[in-house]
């Protein structure tokens, strides 16, 4: 069971929400350890979590907290030694290569690194026509789809025949969501979609993403090392340190009145504009609360402003 302080939780609540989309429950994670006879290492130790239909569930920690985790084991990406993910009522967590397929049409990814992400060598178009080939979808209704999803992301026609070297970051992060967009997922896991971008194009992709899940109902579950873009993205947020939750509730208690001394922390290692609010924040933390060692040393500033 997670040590989660708040209310509205997975983890104080034992069923949970009722209404859950994606229900995460005490999901352990661990890796082979270095040489034969180092003990396997702990990753995920036992994290609970509920996402409802077109809600973002925030997910912040430090570097190495197990943030990405997460998201890899609901992808089935991460070796699950023990708990369940249950996905629109289906137990996933031992999805075989065939179910995980059928599963992409709902369950998407947005990665990091809009260099990395996307195949330099494919034309933008081939990039979003791959999951709708891939799904069966014919050809003249698949071109439909591609300029339909490029308008979505504000993207020109013609991106469709050019190669993601023509494109800036941000540009390439809009060309990744209407990828991941193209199946008309329920739930995108982001993963620090913004964090390899300036501010100002930062903010034109979480605007873009919040329009997108107003109008499709798409839920997000959200990874990020920044409270302040946790703060504008989410309906609600959990709190990770060490493979653990250690606090989950609304965005707005969990990231304005903190209850547990990690969340208070990491608020206070958070870089603030505005000195009369770090001051509050500094005197509402308890003496006691612990420093974490790497927590965002790198925040930009409040996309909200
Ligand atoms: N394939 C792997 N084999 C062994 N250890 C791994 C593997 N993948 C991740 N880890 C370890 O798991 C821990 C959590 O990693 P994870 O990427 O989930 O953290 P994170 O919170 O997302 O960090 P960051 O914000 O830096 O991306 C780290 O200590 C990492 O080294």
């Amino acid at each position: 069971m997670t040590s989660t302080v708040a209310d509205d939780t997975a983890a104080e609540v034992p069923d949970g929400l009722p209404d859950a989309l994606l229900r995460v429950r005490d999901l352990r994670v661990s890796y082979p350890g270095r040489g034969r006879r180092a003990p396997r290492a702990e990753i995920l130790k036992g994290v609970s979590l509920d996402i409802r239909p077109g809600e973002t569930l925030g997910l912040v920690g430090e570097s190495g907290s197990g943030k990405t985790t997460i998201g890899r084991a609901v992808l089935g990406l991460a070796p699950v030694q023990s708990g369940s993910i249950t996905f629109a009522g289906e137990r996933i967590e031992r999805a075989g290569a065939a179910r995980r397929r059928a599963l992409s049409r709902d369950l998407q990814v947005v990665f990091q690194d809009p260099y990395t992400s996307l195949n330099p060598s494919r034309t933008v178009g081939d990039t979003l026509g791959e999951p709708l080939s891939g799904q069966g979808t014919g050809a003249k209704e698949a071109r439909a789809r591609i300029a339909e999803l490029l308008d979505r992301v504000r993207l020109p026609a013609d991106a469709a025949d050019r190669l993601p070297r023509e494109f800036s970051g941000g540009q390439r992060q809009r060309v990744a969501i209407a990828r991941a967009l193209a199946l008309r997922p329920r739930l995108v896991i982001c993963d620090e979609p913004v964090s390899a971008l300036d501010l100002t194009t930062q903010r034109t992709v979480l605007d873009l993403l919040l329009e997108i899940q107003e109008e499709s109902g798409v839920a997000y579950l959200f990874v990020t090392h920044d409270l302040s873009v946790v703060r504008f993205m989410s309906h609600r947020v959990a709190v990770i340190r060490g493979g653990e939750l250690v606090e989950t509730g609304d965005a707005r208690s969990v990231t304005s009145e903190p209850r547990h001394p990690y969340t208070r922390a990491l608020m206070l290692a958070a870089p603030v504009a505005d000195v009369a609010e770090q001051r509050r924040r500094r005197e509402a933390a308890q003496a006691s609360a612990p420093t974490p060692s790497s927590a965002s040393p790198s925040a930009p500033a409040s996309p909200s402003g």
